[in-house]
């Protein structure tokens, strides 16, 4: 590629993750000439380093344990672990799958592909590292994040979630530090895989943000599964052990023993080193993350920012949202187009999954007032575990509000709660009461039901 080399087109995206991508490809199919700046794989985090790579880990983590309960019901077979490089090698096959699709998808929608590190040069335009200059009418800075450790004496021993997807074999006991999504993902996984995990979380309680309820829920079927969980654990220093190994070192104590693997999963930080934000007028907020407004405009005229970048939901499917609503705007004609960011429904994949849509009962209690709110819970084993006799159950919970009891909330932790949330996201979003849930007939015997019959 010549150093000199210029292009003109209508919109530049810095960043070809999730919401990149997705903008990319939207902007193309209203006919507006795109280039695509990504100096690493295409599919940022979530194909690489995230989802991807996580759910094949969890499936097979799920299938483990499922293989355990398999005796109980006449199968001749032993628990087992999987042979890790297999494992890893179908997830990557996977993933190089994922990648060759998008390569075609590119090249399908004449989109300009630049393998180049990007920086905001002012005037509508992007200068590359690779000395290549886009002039662009419009910007899109879709650069993620990655994650971050604590500034403590022998961070480095630790790894973090990318190097837990570089892994080539199980670590036998493993710390994780951390008690948000990641941290829990992967304690779950790691556990049904055969290492020995111990969770330390610095709060009292895991997955801020969700039900404590179906939290505590799934607090007991993670102790069922044998992880150690640590709560108020205030993390000084990681040391080399003596016979190998890294041991950690609690403030004011001593140093436990020693772990094969530290993983640090205690958050993310926006990638806007740089990016020449300041100089191009790109306003950031004091946590570093890109200021937008609703429609994903930043304080820049012509310069626009989604997903991970701009802070508020860390989730793929927003950041695609984000990405394909602004294009609709900015090429479609579409001059209302944005994204709801309310009763965006998520899921943690533990073991059981736990999932929610809408609002916990505390903040219903704040929003609507107290008396306003009733909450309808059920408590049960599925029956796969009960045909096998495994103490690992399912809770769900609605939190209504005012007389006609609309659900404002949904709070599942269960097998099977990943995939039931979908559609139940959509009722709570449309306004469903709990009549409307109770009209409908359940399916019988499912663990779905359960929500319809709630009482
Ligand atoms: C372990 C893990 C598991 C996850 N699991 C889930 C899940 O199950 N479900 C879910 O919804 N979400 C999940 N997430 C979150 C999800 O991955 C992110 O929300 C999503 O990837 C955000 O997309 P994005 O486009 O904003 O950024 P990213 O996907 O991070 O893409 C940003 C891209 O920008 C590129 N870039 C950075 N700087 C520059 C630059 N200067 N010039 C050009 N390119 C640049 C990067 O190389 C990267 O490819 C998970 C995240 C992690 C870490
Ligand atoms: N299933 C999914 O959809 C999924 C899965 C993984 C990640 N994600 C997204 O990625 C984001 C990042 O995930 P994450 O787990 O890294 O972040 P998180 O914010 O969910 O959790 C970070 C955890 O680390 C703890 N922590 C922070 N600093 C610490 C320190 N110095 N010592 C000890 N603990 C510390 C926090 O208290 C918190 O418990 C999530 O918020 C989510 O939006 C989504």
């Amino acid at each position: 590629m010549s150093a000199a080399r210029r292009l003109h087109v209508d919109l530049a995206v810095v960043g070809g993750g999730s919401g990149g991508l997705a903008a990319a490809f939207r902007a193309a199919s209203h006919g507006a000439r795109v280039a695509l700046l990504e100096p690493g794989e295409l599919g940022g985090t979530c194909v690489n380093v995230g989802c991807v790579p996580k759910k094949a880990m969890w499936l097979a983590a799920d299938l483990g344990a499922r293989l355990g309960h398999a005796k109980a019901l006449g199968f001749p077979v032993e628990p087992a672990c999987p042979d890790w490089a297999q494992l890893v090698a179908s997830r990557q096959g996977y993933i190089a799958n994922i990648h060759a699709s998008y390569r075609r998808r590119i090249d399908e929608a004449g989109i300009v592909l630049l393998p180049a590190r990007g920086r905001l040069a002012g005037n509508g335009r992007v200068d590359c590292d690779d000395g290549t200059q886009v002039e662009a009418e419009h910007i899109l800075l879709a650069t993620g994040g990655r994650p971050v450790r604590p500034d403590i004496p022998g961070a480095e021993l630790g790894i973090d979630s990318d190097g837990f997807f570089a892994l080539s074999a199980a670590p036998a006991r493993v710390a994780i530090i951390g008690g948000g999504y990641i941290g829990v993902e992967l304690a779950g996984v790691l556990q049904a895989l055969g290492s020995q995990v111990e969770l330390f979380v610095r709060g009292d309680d895991l997955l801020k943000g969700f039900d404590p309820d179906v939290v505590e829920r799934l607090r007991g079927n993670m102790h069922q599964a044998g992880i150690a969980l640590h709560f108020g654990y205030s993390l000084a220093a990681l040391e080399p052990g003596e016979g190998g190994g890294v041991r950690l070192r609690e403030r004011g104590g001593d140093a436990g023993n020693p772990f094969d693997a530290v993983i640090f999963a205690t958050g993310r930080r926006p990638n806007t080193d740089g990016l020449g934000l300041e100089a191009a007028g790109v306003r950031t907020a004091d946590d570093g993350h890109i200021e937008v407004d609703a429609y994903q405009a930043t304080s820049a005229e012509r310069i626009h920012a989604v997903g991970d970048v701009t802070g508020r939901l860390a989730l793929t499917p927003v950041a695609i949202a984000e990405g394909r609503r602004l294009m609709d705007r900015l090429f479609g004609g579409d001059t209302d187009a944005c994204v709801d960011h309310a009763q965006v429904p998520t899921v943690v994949f533990s073991h059981p999954p736990l999932g929610k849509v809408g609002l916990t009962e505390a903040e219903a209690r704040e929003r609507f007032g107290g008396d306003a709110v009733s909450c309808h819970r059920t408590t049960f084993r599925p029956m796969l575990h009960a045909l096998a006799d495994v103490q690992q159950h399912s809770m769900f919970k609605a939190v209504c509000v005012g007389e006609e009891q609309r659900v404002v909330g949904l709070h599942l932790v269960g097998e099977a709660a990943d995939e039931i949330l979908q559609g139940f996201a959509v009722a709570v979003k449309m306004g469903a009461t709990l009549a409307d849930f109770h009209a409908t007939v359940a399916i019988h015997p499912t663990s779905a039901e359960e929500i319809v019959l709630l009482r």
